[in-house]
C-alpha cells in the first residue's frame, strides 16, 4: 500500500475515510482525525477507518468520529472496512473476522459486483441493556421507557448498548428539526459518562420503523448502522418487531436480525467514492486545530 493511501466510502449516505496504519505517515492524533474529517480542511467524513493488524481476529479496526473520538463499534464504518480489505485483496476470503474495541465482528460477503464487495452482512453482537454496562448513571437495572427532562424537554428513553451506547425514543412522528435541536443535548446529558447516540423513532409495521439519528461524535448523520442495531434490539425487548426488521433511514434502509438472545445481524450495501493519497500539504498542516 502507497504511503498516505485512502479509500473513501458510504453506508447509504453515512461515509468514512479508510487509513492503513502501516501506511499512513502521520500521528492520526484527534487533531489529525477533526482535519481529515472536516468538510472544508480535509476529506469531509463521518470518520475514520484505521486498519491495523490483530492477533484475535484476521484484521483489526479502530474507528474515530470526527471530532477526534474513538467509537467501540459502527455499523456502516465495519461494512465499509470490510469490503475494502475484500476489494483490495487484504482479505482473500468472503467470510472472515474483524477485531474491534467493542468485540469480534464475523462478516460476509454476501453479494459482489465485477468482483467487488456489494452487500455485506455482519454479525455485530449482542444488545446488552443493563444500565451500567451501557454505561448510564441510573441505579436501575435496565433504562427502560424512563422519563428524563433534558434541556427543559421530557423525553421517554430506552438506553442499549450494541458495544457503543445508544438512546432509542419512540416517537409518533418524525421531525428532523426537533433531533438537530436536542441531539447534542441528549448526546451529553449527565447520566450518559460516555455520551450517547440517539435515535428517533417512527414504527411503520411489526416488520418496519423509521429512524432520525444523532452520532455521538458525529451528529445528524443519513445513516446509521449501530442507531438500526439498538432500534431492532428496543423494538424486539418491547416485543413491537418479530425478529427481523427493516429499518428505514434518510440515506436507505439496512435489514436487522435480533435473535431471541439478542445476537444482532446487520446487512446493507456499501458503496467505494474514491481512492487516492493524502497530498503532502494536508499533511504539513495536519496538527494545527480546525479554524472556527
Ligand atoms: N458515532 C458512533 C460510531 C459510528 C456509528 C454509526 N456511523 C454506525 O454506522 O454505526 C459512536 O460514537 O458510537
Amino acid at each position: 500500500m502507497k504511503d498516505n493511501f485512502f479509500v473513501k466510502s458510504h453506508g447509504l449516505g453515512n461515509e468514512y475515510l479508510v487509513l492503513d496504519s502501516d501506511a499512513i505517515t502521520f500521528e492520526l492524533s484527534a487533531q489529525a482525525i477533526r482535519r481529515l474529517c472536516n468538510t472544508n480542511y480535509g476529506l469531509g467524513t463521518d470518520g475514520i477507518l484505521l486498519k491495523t493488524n490483530s492477533t484475535k481476529a484476521d484484521v483489526g479496526l479502530l474507528i474515530f468520529n470526527p471530532d477526534g473520538s474513538e467509537a467501540e463499534k459502527s455499523g456502516n464504518g465495519i461494512r465499509i472496512f470490510c469490503k475494502y480489505v475484500f476489494d483490495y485483496k487484504i482479505i482473500q476470503t468472503p467470510e472472515f473476522t474483524v477485531e474491534t474495541k467493542g468485540g469480534i465482528v464475523h462478516a460476509n460477503i454476501l453479494e459482489t459486483h465485477q468482483g467487488k464487495a456489494k452487500v455485506i452482512r455482519i454479525d455485530i453482537g449482542k444488545a446488552i441493556f443493563q444500565s451500567k454496562l451501557i454505561p448510564t448513571l441510573y441505579d436501575t437495572e435496565e433504562v427502560q421507557d424512563v422519563k428524563a427532562r433534558i434541556h427543559g424537554k421530557e423525553f421517554e428513553i430506552n438506553c442499549v448498548s450494541v458495544g457503543n451506547p445508544h438512546c432509542v425514543i419512540l416517537k409518533e412522528t418524525l421531525d428532523a428539526a426537533e433531533i438537530k435541536e436536542f441531539g447534542t443535548y441528549i448526546e451529553h446529558f449527565h447520566m450518559f459518562p460516555n455520551r450517547i447516540n440517539t435515535q428517533f423513532v417512527k414504527i411503520i409495521n411489526r416488520e418496519r420503523a423509521e429512524i432520525l439519528i444523532w452520532e455521538r461524535g458525529a451528529g445528524f448523520t443519513l445513516a446509521s448502522g449501530t442507531s438500526s442495531c439498538a432500534v431492532a434490539s428496543v423494538l424486539k425487548k418491547k416485543g413491537l418487531i418479530d425478529s427481523k426488521v427493516t429499518v428505514q433511514m434518510i440515506g436507505g434502509e439496512l435489514t436487522v436480525e435480533v435473535d431471541d438472545d439478542f445476537n444482532i445481524r446487520l446487512t446493507g450495501e456499501v458503496r467505494q467514492i474514491c481512492e487516492g493519497i493524502l497530498n503532502p500539504e494536508l499533511l504539513e498542516d495536519i496538527h494545527l486545530p480546525i479554524p472556527k
